[in-house]
């Protein structure tokens, strides 16, 4: 790991410049800010710290950098997405449920999010899982509703610390990928992001180090070369989530195989989810 300097100077190359898969940083606020006000200011004071870092990488060429993703709760999505969009960032949906419509009080439909803009939806996120019963064979159906509406689902996956202190890692993320990506075509795969998240580590303050951190997503190629090809395991972008902070990105971004990062309470920080954004590749 790098020393991080927070005030120094980004310099920014792109990512083919570096012969990388684009990465992809994703804020999840999950059930915050508690207002409207709170969640345009955030909004704003991330665009506006974008705006000051010179080269940043969010700004106008997807093709280029860094794609930046924000995820903020249904109430907010269409106002924060008029307030980003000019930036090139795009907005998710924190879930949604695999039905089209109907009596289902309470959920919202892929066509929903859909229509307010969403470009990602979160899929089998562990708060989804544990808090709120999500299957693998629903997350499997939400993946496929995603999919079929067009938007790119980010299939969250990862051990519990107890599966973690069993050492089964490795079978733990196999199993979850087998099962929640079933019947999800090679072509569709170009649209999916996976998110390696051990639950241990999420809003816990314990980062996953980055070597074993690297070592998971390796083997969770090898699980989808066996399931598809070497083509798409290559391909796949795979991010880290786990409290990820400005002080871990570097090191974590400079793991071959990890991608971007799934960040949650640290993007609740305009200053601090602005210098994840803009994270220092490490030569
Ligand atoms: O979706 C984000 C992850 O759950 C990570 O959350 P965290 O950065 O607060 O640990």
């Amino acid at each position: 790991f790098s020393t991080v300097n927070n005030n120094a100077p980004v310099t920014r190359r792109t990512y083919t410049e570096l012969n990388m898969r684009q990465p992809i940083m994703a804020g999840n606020w999950k059930m915050n800010p508690a207002t409207e006000a709170d969640a345009l200011n955030l909004a704003n004071g991330f665009c506006a710290l974008l705006n000051e870092m010179a080269d940043t990488c969010a700004m106008d060429d997807k093709e280029g950098c860094t794609e930046v993703v924000l995820f903020p709760p249904f109430p907010f999505i269409s106002k924060v997405k008029d307030i980003v969009a000019k930036n090139g960032i795009s907005v998710g949906a924190q879930q949604v449920y695999y039905e089209d419509k109907g009596a289902f009080t309470g959920s919202v439909a892929a066509s929903m999010v859909k229509s307010v803009g969403c470009e990602y939806v979160l899929c089998g996120h562990s708060e989804r899982r544990t808090l709120f019963s999500d299957s693998d064979v629903n997350i499997n159906s939400k993946v496929k509703k995603v999919l079929e509406f067009g938007m790119k689902p980010i299939l969250c996956i990862g051990e519990t610390q107890e599966e973690y202190d069993l050492k089964i890692t490795k079978e733990v993320c196999a199993m979850q990928v087998s099962k929640d990506l079933a019947g999800v075509s090679k072509q569709e795969m170009k649209n999916v992001v996976i998110a390696y998240e051990p639950v241990w580590a999420i809003g816990t303050g314990l980062v996953c180090d980055a070597e074993s951190a690297n070592e998971v997503h390796k083997y969770i190629r090898s699980v989808l070369s066996k399931m598809y090809d070497d083509e798409v395991a290559q391909s796949m972008r795979i991010q880290y989530g786990g409290s990820v902070t400005p002080d871990s990105v570097d090191g974590l971004m400079a793991m071959s195989d990890i991608d971007g990062c799934l960040v949650g309470g640290a993007s609740l920080y305009a200053d601090k989810f602005a210098r994840i954004v803009n994270f220092q590749p490490l030569e």
